[in-house]
């Protein structure tokens, strides 16, 4: 279904959805008579201008109305990304060897990388391992915190000649190397989505949401698999390389300005690889700035680059354009052998951990004497011609909070380690403690089994929420990728995560109240129901801490259990308050445990009026009297409980606001 205005921009070859400047730049590799866009030898002063509207009618010739329709409707604000002088230094302590002692030194990790990448261009950014790609992306997108401690970094980073503010990730879309979807979600889903999330409602109808998730999705070659999930251990999806592709496709949606690309084609095939590789290509050539960090390309994929920089420590060999990088290295001393892949003879050049490799220094101080190197020096001060438009709005927080909390619900309620796993494993315990437990009557040892049943509960129901964990922390992942990249606003996560998470909790506190309760004869259901739910609540929120810090789930669940088990200590059964030592007590106070414990024993011994045979209890009172627990409303622990698990939300929602905004 296409708008009118649409239809009409596709019968001209042009732009579905208009926002302003927006332009379109035709796709199709073969069309030899179009002038390339921008090489940067015949760039020595200025900046191009954007291509002409016959530019983008003559290159669209000749492809399918599907492919001319949806890459018509991506469009591209022209930006030119470049980079001045950037260094960074890192103080690193090593052993001295021959002292013993440890010392501080300083590591250079980009040294003096200066770069510019226009629209319509893919730059590659290569060396070996450990050369400072991922680095020199991660600066660019200002993923690196310069005021750590440690650290220096200094030089620029220009968006149309103006330095990077906070609105580069509005436009400006970065892909990193792992994998951060929500397993559950098919494509279709995932993309839907995306574009709901990226695509302010304000401007936008769901029918054209749909429409541009629909056209991405076929550009980058996904419409087969549209109803595949992504998969995770318990359910096979999709695979590497379409992982690869969705997580691009999902940036793409809002048809960000500069793309970024760590490693794209890493974990591939090369047939994978070269698949990828050609719809960047084709999306640079749509006008999105391409800059991608490709450890070992394979000549297929060599073939699709624009411009090359070879990085070896940090350092620059190489910038320019790719298809005279052979030339530039015949010339310096270095011919690439016939039949050899170019990009493999460069990057045995460039790795210094074996032999056969170039003089580093003498090629990185030879670049910039070079015609190249001094292109490169003239193209990063040029003026640049073309602006930003502001066409980046984003949705307000009531729509996040909207579309972040249906992810959230289906999220939870299809992926079954988050609540299915938990509510099986809860509904078989309840079932075993009912059993246990059956039909307590008023002798002293059932006086004995309430109060160690009770414990068991407030304790151990606890407990198994470390189980979520590990789940929590592929959430994160995910979270990071959006935050970072400004899907959202974190209150907004936060929020709806939470929310999302009560109906999953309440019904396995319903379940296994009905099964510990009705079989035990305990008292006062509707109470232990609400506290079992509030202690799940409080319980779920202290996991999400734990998961915000910890950065390993095996770390999470050894930090979750050690407090827990030390939380169970104090709660005031294994220890009656007035036994626990001064310098425990302050465990007393402040684990959660002893407030829902407490609401437990009250709620079931408060209106037990005798016992029969107890020499030890006349009452329920006299019970509660002996733990410490008399005259303690109900009420005000519940309250306390749901305190606990709104303040540990709070606490989770800080931290992930100041430590986790996807920089390192
Ligand atoms: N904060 C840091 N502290 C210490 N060393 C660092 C830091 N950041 C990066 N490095 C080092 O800088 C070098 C470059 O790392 P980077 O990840 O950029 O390399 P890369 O070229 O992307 O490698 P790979 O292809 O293996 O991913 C590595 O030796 C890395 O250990």
């Amino acid at each position: 279904m296409q708008r009118p205005d649409m239809q009409a921009a596709h019968l001209q070859g042009g732009i579905g959805f208009s926002d302003g400047a927006s332009y379109t730049i035709p796709i199709s590799p073969e069309s030899p008579s179009v002038p390339a866009f921008s090489p940067m030898q015949q760039v020595p002063n200025t900046a191009p201008p954007p291509p002409t509207a016959e530019h983008k009618h003559e290159l669209l010739k000749g492809k399918s109305t599907a492919d001319t329709f949806a890459y018509s409707t991506l469009q591209i604000n022209p930006v030119t990304l470049s980079w001045r002088d950037i260094t960074y230094d890192v103080k690193l302590k090593r052993k001295n060897p021959e002292t013993g002692k440890t010392e501080v030194i300083d590591k250079r990790i980009l040294d003096g990388l200066s770069g510019v990448v226009r629209p319509g261009e893919m730059l590659a950014i290569c060396g070996p391992s450990g050369g400072g790609k991922t680095t020199l992306l991660d600066a660019i997108a200002g993923r690196i915190d310069p005021n750590r401690k440690g650290r220096k970094f200094s030089g620029d980073v220009l968006v149309n000649g103006k330095v990077r503010d906070e609105t580069f990730s509005l436009v400006a879309s970065y892909v990193q190397q792992e994998y951060a979807l929500q397993t559950p979600f098919t494509v279709k889903e995932t993309m839907a989505y995306a574009a709901d999330l990226l695509i302010p409602h304000s401007e936008s109808t769901r029918e054209e949401r749909r429409m541009r998730a629909e056209n991405v999705t076929h550009v980058l070659g996904l419409d087969s698999c549209n109803n595949t999930i992504v998969g995770d251990v318990f359910r096979k999806g999709l695979s590497g390389g379409q992982l690869r592709r969705l997580s691009i496709a999902v940036e793409l949606v809002r048809n960000p300005s500069i793309l970024l690309l760590d490693e794209p084609t890493s974990g591939l095939d090369s047939a994978a690889a070269e698949n990828i590789m050609q719809h960047l290509s084709h999306l640079a050539k749509m006008g999105t700035t391409v800059v991608c960090t490709i450890h070992q390309p394979p000549s297929e994929v060599w073939a699709n680059f624009d411009k090359f920089l070879l990085l070896s420590r940090g350092k620059c060999l190489y910038f320019g354009t790719a298809s005279t990088t052979v030339d530039y290295f015949a010339r310096m001393g270095y011919p690439c052998p016939s039949q050899s892949n170019p990009a493999d003879f460069f990057l045995r050049l460039a790795n210094t951990d074996f032999e056969g490799h170039a003089d580093i220094e003498a090629l990185s101080k030879g670049f910039k004497t070079q015609p190249e190197g001094m292109a490169l020096a003239a193209g990063v001060a040029a003026p640049i011609q073309h602006e930003i438009h502001p066409h980046k709005k984003t949705n307000g927080f009531l729509v996040q909070l909207m579309i972040l909390s249906h992810r959230a619900f289906f999220n939870n309620a299809r992926n079954p380690g988050i609540f299915l796993v938990r509510l099986i494993m809860y509904a078989m315990l309840c079932a075993i403690i009912g059993f246990m437990f059956w039909n307590l009557q008023l002798g002293p040892s059932d006086i004995n089994s309430r109060i160690t049943m009770l414990f068991f509960v407030a304790a151990f129901l606890t407990f198994m929420s470390v189980a979520v964990l590990p789940f929590f922390i592929v959430e994160r992942a995910v979270f990071l990728r959006e935050r970072a990249n400004g899907w959202y606003v974190v209150p907004a996560y936060v929020l709806a995560t939470f929310f999302m998470s009560l109906p999953g909790l309440f019904m396995i506190a319903l379940l296994s109240t009905i099964l510990v309760v009705l079989p035990s004869g305990l008292t006062g259901f509707g109470i232990f129901l609400l506290d079992l739910f509030l202690a799940l609540m409080a319980a779920e929120a202290f996991m999400c801490v734990v998961a915000s810090v910890v950065p390993h789930y095996i770390i999470g669940i050894a930090l979750g259990a050690a407090v827990y088990g030390f939380f169970m200590l104090c709660e005031g059964f294994m220890k009656i308050k007035d036994d626990i030592p001064d310098y425990f007590i302050w465990g007393y106070y402040i684990a959660f445990h002893t407030y829902v414990f407490r609401a437990f024993m009250v709620n079931e011994f408060e209106n037990i009026d005798y016992f029969v045979n107890s020499p030890q209890f006349a009452d329920g009172k006299a019970v509660l009297k002996f733990y410490n627990m008399e005259d303690k409303p109900v009420w005000k622990d519940l309250l306390i409980v749901l305190g606990y698990a709104i303040g540990l939300q709070l606490i989770f929602g800080t931290i992930l606001q100041v430590f986790h905004k996807g920089k390192r």
